[in-house]
């Protein structure tokens, strides 16, 4: 494949696989979702957050690459913030605005088993494979910013008392497209056989089979048939 072609695949493995298409996101954006629902997307949705950096560390530790390494960093510091606010800290807000509490919600104990498992797939798969794997797990990226902005517009419209809590998303409107295009050029570089090319788009599917996974879990526990597990931790909505 060319490097068009291999974007045209990626593209069309998005277009089938990424999350935007998940009941649960279709719901979230038209404004059918319960104020516990969306706590409950929240409050799961932190884990993934909070595993981000730690994943791009691990991806850090694959690399003999100083260039790689050089633009890779930039994530870890996003997320953590440095002289700003980062990325886990402004999730938090969210949070706070969906009026979760910050250490109930840092402490994980109430997420569904399902996140739990789906999120650390992602650990698994970024330690367990190749550097070119690793990164190209993170090109769900070249569909992020679209979804983004079309959530940003929904928050706003239909959950109105979250406005408080979106600077996470403004941030990332800009963060995901540049990260996208600097992980598809790393990728398109260095898979130049059919082979890596093969894997390059195999690690595609199986972070949008991680990202569905996250959501499916939230779905079956707090929309339909919304039987919660009996784990006595699990976050219920007060509704
Ligand atoms: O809200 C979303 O739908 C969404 C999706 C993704 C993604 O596609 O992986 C990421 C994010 N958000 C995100 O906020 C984020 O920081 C992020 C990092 C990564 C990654 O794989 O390195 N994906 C995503």
């Amino acid at each position: 494949m060319s490097k068009t072609e291999l974007r045209q695949r990626l593209q069309q493995v998005g277009e089938a696989m990424y999350h935007h298409k998940h009941p649960f996101h279709l719901q979230m954006h038209a404004g059918q979702l319960t104020r516990g629902q969306m706590q409950a997307w929240v409050l799961n949705r932190y884990y993934y957050q909070s595993r981000i950096p730690i994943k791009d560390a691990i991806i850090l530790s694959k690399s003999e690459d100083v260039a790689l390494r050089r633009a890779w960093r930039k994530r870890i510091i996003d997320h953590d913030g440095d002289t700003g606010v980062g990325g886990i800290e402004k999730w938090l807000q969210l949070a706070e605005a969906a009026g979760l509490d910050r250490n109930y919600v840092i402490s994980t104990h109430a997420i569904l088993p399902g996140v739990r498992y789906a999120v650390d797939a992602y650990i698994d798969l970024v330690t367990n494979s190749t550097l070119l794997e690793a990164v190209s797990s993170s090109l769900t990226e070249l569909f992020a910013g679209q979804l983004i902005a079309l959530r940003m517009d929904a928050l706003a419209k239909h959950y109105p008392w979250l406005q408080n809590g979106l600077a996470y998303f403004h941030g990332r409107l800009t963060q995901a497209p540049e990260d996208a295009a600097f992980a598809f050029d790393y990728a398109a570089e260095h898979a130049d056989t059919p082979h890596l090319q093969s894997l390059v788009v195999r690690s595609l599917e199986r972070k949008c089979a991680l990202l569905w996974a996250q959501l499916d879990a939230l779905q079956y526990c707090y929309v339909e048939p919304g039987s919660l597990p009996p784990q006595p931790d699990v976050f219920r909505p007060e509704e």
